[in-house]
């Protein structure tokens, strides 16, 4: 077994590239495994035999194996997009109209709203996304193409877009969503539109981009704020640290505890069978597996990056 460097920078450009050689051949030897979301009709038709893997490093090297530059639908992976946009745009306030703890529940879950008046308990629940959506809308005159640019600007590809049929196919079917945002909105919670919301909520899920694309777009949690694709600063360091402690906390669901404990990486789902991650100070990441494991996380995408903290010594603890 390959030993974990003293120092992550003891890692040279070569030993990246094996890691994810290996990582790749053995993810593969893997597909059969878990079941591609079929609740958004539109996700149902993706091949489950699918596997990419890309790091981002504040330099703006990328290294990429597999599928790496397949394009799928990022589903939840934009809340961490979103809350970065809603925390710059109105700071700490974010954190009345939604709190930052684990919820211990599933992504679409209800159960808690109604005990907690409203207030979801983390921004990455539906739940809570849908509240920071309803704050990107309220803050910026046209939060569609703010978010497109954001994430155009992330990933440095200009051709980035969200996929009009799968968010109509979760418009029609995403009768969760709907009584979540009308019993949010009973409690005042959501200020916009309650359709609206949900429109823009269907946007940002239904962005298609690659691991490469995402890689990068996440890049900035790992460098202090700073985007190596637009040399921008994103957010203050003090929020790439808050950022990433929410995603550790938060960014698999239910499953926070095993992602802690199997990777150590802050980290964000979604439905898709993309996982974002990060090494605080080394590297953005970004995998890509379209069947899930019974909590809705990409399983050989967690796979993936538990072999990866392991064979690297990369991990937060
Ligand atoms: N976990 C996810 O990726 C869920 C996102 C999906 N759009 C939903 O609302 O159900």
């Amino acid at each position: 077994m390959r030993k974990p460097p003293q120092n992550p920078h003891d890692l040279s450009r070569h030993d990246l590239d094996d890691i994810l050689g290996t990582i790749n051949d053995e993810a593969r030897q893997r597909f059969g495994e878990g079941k591609v979301a079929d609740y958004i009709p539109s996700l149902a038709d993706v091949p489950a035999d699918r596997f990419g893997m890309a790091l981002a490093l504040p330099d703006g090297t990328v290294h990429a194996c597999g599928d790496a530059r397949e394009r799928f639908s990022i589903q939840s992976v934009s809340k961490v997009f979103t809350l970065t946009l809603a925390l710059e745009a109105i700071g700490d306030d974010l954190w009345k109209r939604v709190d930052r703890e684990p919820s211990g529940d599933p992504f679409n879950s209800l159960v808690q709203l109604e005990y907690e008046k409203g207030i979801p308990r983390n921004p990455f629940m539906n739940a809570g996304a849908l509240v920071t959506a309803d704050v990107v809308l309220s803050s910026f005159d046209d939060a569609e193409a703010t978010l497109l640019d954001f994430m155009r600007a992330r990933s440095g590809n200009p051709e980035v877009g969200s996929d009009d049929v799968v968010a109509r196919s979760e418009r029609k079917s995403g009768y969760r969503n709907v009584a979540m945002a009308n019993f949010i909105r009973s409690y005042d919670n959501l200020h916009n539109d309650v359709q609206q919301v949900l429109d823009f909520y269907y946007l940002q899920c239904a962005l298609r981009m690659d691991c490469v694309d995402l890689a990068r777009s996440v890049q900035y949690l790992a460098d202090a704020g700073r985007c190596a694709s637009s040399g921008v600063q994103v957010t203050s360091a003090e929020g790439a640290t808050r950022i990433n402690s929410v995603m550790m906390t938060a960014g698999t669901y239910d499953a926070a505890g095993d992602f802690a404990y199997y990777v150590g990486l802050p980290a964000k789902s979604g439905v898709g069978g993309g996982i974002v991650a990060v090494v605080p100070h080394v590297m953005g990441l970004c995998v890509w597996s379209p069947a899930l494991d019974e909590k809705g996380n990409s399983l050989l995408g967690r796979y993936a990056l538990h072999r990866l903290t392991r064979m690297t010594g990369l991990s937060v603890f």
